[in-house]
């Protein structure tokens, strides 16, 4: 007998086992093929992970599968060998994990079909005709030519050659040539001029090259504007010319059309994106592109590292330190870390590249793990930017804005070049608060306050959506002196609109980039080199390339120092390490101006003494003393219900059960308020638990995830294990 082990989407975490469909064929049944199955009173679609010999279940018990969707698996081995070390890494149940290396329409179970398109092909006789054959007629003659040189020929080349379809059957007829599906771009694509690297890049190439095509991590530490993309590009070309294909893994939607360009200009190639902006229909045309090995260049977020390739030859994550690699619900997954996994299994390079690398991939380098490769120079002619606090203690502010910051701002804008403004919170005001009785506006549904947007007129929630008309008076005590305290990117946009009235100004966030168009028409702006003002949050920050940045100033530096999270230092210095970074790329040189009320704050002086790099070490020796990740484990249990109480007391039963069975060292912390208990309604809680090895790390989670499922969380409560967990407060 033989039992297939399933992963059937459904939170449980096991595999389920089912007897064939009646009347398959065993060797069609291989690991990756999609099953429909009938579970409980629904059809779900099915991913099959392996066969046995034997089933648990009593023979009565078992059912079988309904319908074999597949002829042969559509993610090659790799993939379901990936799903099957992330379902038990991330101890997530295995159904949804292999979901996500299949598009929406191919998981409810649609038919697969492949993009190809209708061509022509010679036949082996045809094969064996001389040059300049069938000179009697010579349109077929052109065909044939055609076909000889090209191994295939789409219909639509043909015709454009003028070569109808009645050429191609009189040559059919003859025994000449005959129809073929041929895969779009499947012809071999070709780099155009590299860029001279520099001596550094010279260095790093060669580096890469002499590690081989076979496994290695690669960390590219490179300063801002060190020309990093260019050392990718390098490589995908070395890539390409094997005949495989290259998957680069970027952080946001926002720099796609950016970095796609980049990549176009380049190659001449197939490139696709998958990133969550594409309808159903375009991300499976984009997918099957991957699959079918199409596409020469898959560059996507996040989901796209479990995207299937027919020949896979380089992984590179770009911006590796970045948050949004990290899932931060559901499947909770670091992309960059299932993209090492994932070229270990395929056995082909993978580059991380960052100008602030993650203290983890940081740390696997000084410890052998990765090859480490730096570039502290800034590619070309441009040098990095000077930074300097600007003490604003005392200071008039308008607008947030210090009259050195001004001044600056003012010169700069004259001499004809670009200024960028980064302040990290959008909407007017974070906060509204009545003059006379000291009411504040909170959200109904979270522990938070509401952001005035002034504008739109309303008090919006930033955590849950929820808004509200903006009130003339205070709920509590009808006074009309109602009070906007704080700064957000709106306030300071009004203030420059009035005062900076000769230039351009641009705000850049959330509120005012919807969709991907905004933020390239804007680029395509900027990039015109035009003096004006840049005004935005983090999503200014990320990877662009901005030639006429001359000065970038910090409104609010403070807002980023005095995290209580364990991973506040690293991403304050990474931040503002991204976003120095986008002054002076070019041949203007940049200055980068911090305001600040904490000009002796630590975090402050090694910014502007060191940079990234030795900051960075310092962190990571504070991590060892401390035995916090990447010099520890950590997990969160996490609990979320709209009864507090409920969700404490399942995570003290979940202590209770799970404590005999953990060995010495596994440190459980908790049940703890999550550090917003309250958000959308719904209180969270977490267990937090410690270990200084991963091994002890990993028998933790496996048995906290068994415990928990006995315990059959009702109601409304869920619960959910964080692996890796970005943050802890
Ligand atoms: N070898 C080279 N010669 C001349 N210019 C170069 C060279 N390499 C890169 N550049 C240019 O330097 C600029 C910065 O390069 P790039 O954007 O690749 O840097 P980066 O390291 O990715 O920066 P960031 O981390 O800030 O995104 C680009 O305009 C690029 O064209
Ligand atoms: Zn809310």
């Amino acid at each position: 007998m033989s039992v297939l082990k399933l992963a059937v989407p459904t939170p449980l975490h096991t595999l389920f086992d089912y007897l064939p469909p009646a009347g398959s064929a065993e060797e069609a049944l291989q690991p990756g093929v999609r099953v429909q199955v009938p579970f409980g009173r629904r059809k779900l679609t099915a991913y099959l992970v392996s066969h046995s010999a034997t089933s648990d279940l009593e023979p009565a018990a078992l059912k079988a599968a309904d319908t074999l969707l597949d002829p042969q698996p559509l993610i090659s081995p790799g993939i379901v060998a990936l799903c099957n070390w992330a379902s038990e890494y991330y101890q997530h149940p295995p159904g949804e994990v292999f979901q996500a290396a299949f598009p929406r329409l191919l998981r409810d179970g649609k038919a697969h079909r492949c993009n190809t398109v209708a061509g022509w092909e010679l036949t082996t006789r045809g094969k064996g005709l001389p040059e300049g054959a069938l000179a009697r007629s010579p349109k077929q003659a052109q065909a044939l030519a055609m076909l000889q040189r090209e191994d295939q020929v789409s219909g639509a080349q043909l015709r454009r050659a003028g070569l109808g379809s009645a050429i191609l059957k009189a040559l059919e007829t003859k025994g000449l040539a005959q129809r073929c599906e041929i895969q779009p771009g499947i012809a071999s694509p070709v780099a155009r001029e590299p860029l001279r690297p520099g001596p550094e890049q010279r260095a790093v190439l060669s580096a890469i090259a002499a590690a081989g095509d076979g496994f290695n991590c690669h960390l590219l530490e490179g300063v801002t504007g060190s020309g990093k993309t260019e050392i990718y590009l390098q490589c995908i070309a070395e890539c390409l010319a094997s005949g495989r294909q290259a998957l680069v893994l970027i952080p946001e939607i926002g720099l796609t059309p950016q970095t796609v360009a980049r990549f176009s200009q380049r190659f001449n190639a197939e490139i696709t994106t998958l990133h969550s902006g594409l309808g159903d229909a375009e991300r499976y045309r984009a997918w099957e592109a991957a699959r079918s090995g199409s596409a020469h260049i898959v560059i996507g977020t996040r989901s796209a590292v479990f995207t299937s390739l027919a020949r896979p030859g380089l992984i590179v994550v770009d911006e590796e330190h970045d948050q949004s690699f990290k899932q931060q619900d559901g499947f909770r997954y670091s992309a960059r870390d299932v993209a090492v996994k994932r070229a270990q299994i395929e056995n082909c390079p993978i580059i991380l590249g960052s100008a602030t690398p993650s203290l983890e991939s940081l740390h696997n380098a000084l410890q052998g793990r990765y090859i480490h490769h730096r570039m502290q120079q800034r590619a070309g002619n441009s040098q990095m930017p000077a930074l300097e606090a600007v003490d604003i203690r005392k200071a008039p502010l308008q607008a947030g804005l210090s009259p050195t910051l001004l001044e600056a701002m003012q010169h700069c804008l004259e001499s004809g070049q670009q200024v960028l403004l980064f302040l990290n919170r959008r909407g007017y005001a974070p906060t509204l608060q009545c003059h006379d009785c000291g009411w504040i506006a909170e959200c109904d549904h979270c522990d938070a306050r509401l952001t005035l947007h002034r504008r739109q007129r309303q008090l919006r929630c930033h955590h849950c959506g929820v808004s509200q008309p903006l009130r003339q008076r205070c709920p509590s005590c009808h006074s009309e002196q109602l009070l906007a305290t704080g700064l957000g990117t709106e306030q300071t946009e009004e203030w420059l609109r009035r005062h900076f009235s000769r230039w351009p100004m641009y705000r850049v966030d959330s509120d005012s980039m919807r969709g991907r168009e905004s933020m390239q028409a804007l680029v395509e702006q900027i990039h015109g080199g035009d003096p004006c003002i840049l005004l935005g949050t983090q999503m200014l920050t990320k990877g662009h390339h901005f030639p006429a940045v001359a000065l970038v100033g910090i409104i609010d530096m403070d807002s980023m120092l005095f995290s209580t999270d364990f991973r506040g230092e690293e991403r304050a210095a990474q931040l503002l390490t991204q976003v120095a970074g986008r002054a002076g790329r070019d041949e203007v040189p940049g200055r980068v101006l911090l305001q600040t009320h904490h000009p002796d704050n630590p975090t402050i002086t090694a910014m502007l003494t060191q940079d990234y790099h030795h900051q960075a070490m310092a962190m990571l020796a504070r991590r060892r003393e401390a035995t916090m990740p990447p010099l520890g484990y950590l997990l969160i249990a996490r609990s979320d219900c709209t009864d507090a109480a409920a969700g404490e007391q399942f995570l003290n039963r979940l202590r209770e059960m799970a404590q005999p069975h953990l060995p010495a060292g596994v440190n459980v912390i908790g049940p703890l308020p999550a550090p917003m208990q309250r958000r959308a309604g719904r209180f969270r809680s977490q267990l937090l638990v410690h270990t200084c090895d991963r091994r002890l790390s990993q028998l933790a989670a496996r048995r906290l995830v068994q415990e928990a499922q006995k315990l059959r969380a009702g109601g409304n409560l869920s619960w959910s294990l964080d692996v890796d967990p970005q943050d802890v407060f």
